[in-house]
């Protein structure tokens, strides 16, 4: 689309003042001192989520107080905002994000993490990138927006789920199955996930943009063990808890299969082949005759090894009740991750056959398969709308690619309202960076924040548009 922006005849340029800079990152700051935190199921700061939604009145007045814009709290602390555009012709689209986070064990912070302190440049604290600064910098866009009389012409949601790190039950599975008992499609959904991606990839100086356009399925998979209980003193050949052990050391030293052949990783390297030198470059451009070194080398790295196979995590185990018992019960859970060319039942079958060992019981707890892949053609809108904001907000990004999110998010409660999925925040993302997210040290540039408020400034206005994306001659 370079050089065939939609441009309305009264477009609002997305310059803001001193005084809007300083608020912005002002209200991002109190947002992270709201520890919403969203432990299990069960569990979760109930009062940090309710003071949450006092919090976002407070700092946002001119949303809650517009006379098109519809605001409905569901499942208890979830938000829904409905923002009735002047021409019911066009198909609203809708803007997701969740402001619940995960703990964090504050000793081995820098900051503390619900401090919202701002040092060097940045603001730190839990929430900063997953993902409270997506939640914050789209009621800011649009409250700036409003501020500037915007009225747009293609109506929009925004919702912004409060459980989304313990599945979205409650918060967007309630949303979507509200906005589809009122009969509403989608254009297109944008929601977490993808980035900005800057030294992903060894030799490759330039950063680039991935949106994610699909999402690896999971499983929660149980296994258990029993045994007759005994005394320690004469204890079997075997245990629950060796039996248990050795199938879970048989899943974890055998992977799935490595599916880079059918994968969009594969798509993004050969996208990205020119941006190589000599010879990754060649390499790059002959996949057909590389595949298996580059898919080998893939394999070294966890993030990129996350993206070419189903991944099996070991990540609780419980099992004995006294020292001088003989256990009578072994178990443990593993966190599945689907590759997008495979499925639930098609994985079963694999652990299963990997573990073969008939005294090991299996007890999905929770699963889903990976979502469908978004089109990303030009006709795709919410890909284009995205592309387009992207060049006019990032100048020096030159790539943008699609991707696959190796997490999950709330966006996969959606799939009966779209066919078009889309994952991208708007932000620089450095390898270190991302194991903020869920780790330690979590933090986002001042910077960063504010041309994400920026960016989203300028996609609800590129997203009035009424034209079919223009088909554009540059890669992808
Ligand atoms: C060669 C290309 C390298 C690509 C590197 C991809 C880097 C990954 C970028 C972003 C991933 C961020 C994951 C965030 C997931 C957020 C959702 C979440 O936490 N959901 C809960 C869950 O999944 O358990
Ligand atoms: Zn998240
Ligand atoms: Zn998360």
């Amino acid at each position: 689309l370079k050089g065939r922006e939609f441009h309305r005849a009264s477009r609002i340029p997305s310059e803001f003042s001193e005084e809007e800079l300083v608020a912005m990152k002002e209200a991002l700051k109190g947002a992270i001192q709201i520890p919403t935190v969203s432990f299990s199921h069960e569990e979760s700061n109930f009062t940090a989520l309710a003071e949450f939604g006092e919090y976002i009145h407070k700092v946002f007045p001119t949303v809650f107080n517009t006379s098109f814009i519809q605001h409905e709290v569901v499942g208890n602390y979830s938000h829904l905002f409905t923002i009735q555009g002047s021409e019911p012709r066009l198909q609203p689209y809708m803007l997701m994000a969740h402001f619940d986070v995960v703990p964090a064990h504050e000793e081995d912070w820098e900051v503390a993490p619900f401090s919202g302190l701002e040092r060097d440049g940045f603001i730190h604290g839990r929430g900063t990138l997953d993902n409270k600064n997506s939640v914050m910098a789209i009621l800011q866009a649009l409250e700036l927006l409003l501020t500037r009389n915007y009225k747009p012409r293609r109506s929009f949601f925004i919702t912004l789920g409060h459980d989304e790190e313990v599945s979205g039950t409650n918060g967007a599975q309630k949303m979507s199955a509200l906005l589809q008992a009122r009969g509403v499609q989608l254009a297109f959904i944008v929601d977490e996930c993808g980035f900005i991606l800057d030294g992903f990839i060894p030799n490759l100086q330039k950063p680039f943009a991935m949106i994610s356009i699909s999402e690896k399925g999971a499983i929660d998979l149980m296994l258990q063990v029993n045994m007759t209980p005994g005394h320690s003193s004469a204890p079997p050949k075997e245990t629950s808890i060796g039996i248990l052990s050795a199938a879970l050391s048989r899943l974890e030293q055998t992977p799935m299969p490595n599916m880079f052949k059918s994968g969009m990783l594969k798509t993004m390297l050969q996208q990205l082949a020119s941006e190589f030198s000599f010879p990754t470059n060649i390499v790059l451009r002959n996949l057909w005759l590389f595949e298996p070194l580059v898919s080998r080398v893939l394999e070294r790295n966890d993030v990129t090894n996350a993206l070419i196979r189903t991944t099996t995590a070991l990540t609780m185990y419980n099992a004995g009740v006294k020292v001088n018992v003989i256990p009578p019960v072994a178990k443990a859970t593993v966190n599945i991750r689907i590759h997008p060319a495979q499925t639930v039942v098609e994985v079963l079958e694999l652990i299963k056959n990997i573990v073969a060992d008939d005294r090991v019981q299996f007890h999905v707890l929770r699963a889903f398969d990976p979502l469908p892949i978004s089109p990303i053609d030009d006709q795709a809108l919410g890909y284009q709308m995205l592309h387009q904001t992207i060049q006019s907000v990032f100048p020096e990004v030159n790539i943008v690619t699609p991707g696959t999110c190796i997490g999950n998010t709330d966006s996969r409660h959606y799939t009966n309202l779209t066919t078009g999925i889309y994952l991208f925040n708007p932000v620089y993302l450095q390898p270190q960076d991302f194991r903020s997210i869920h780790g330690i040290n979590e933090k986002i540039s001042v910077q960063g924040y504010q041309t994400q408020v920026k960016f989203i400034f300028e996609l609800i206005q590129n997203s009035d548009t009424d034209r079919k994306p223009v088909p554009h001659l540059h890669e992808l």
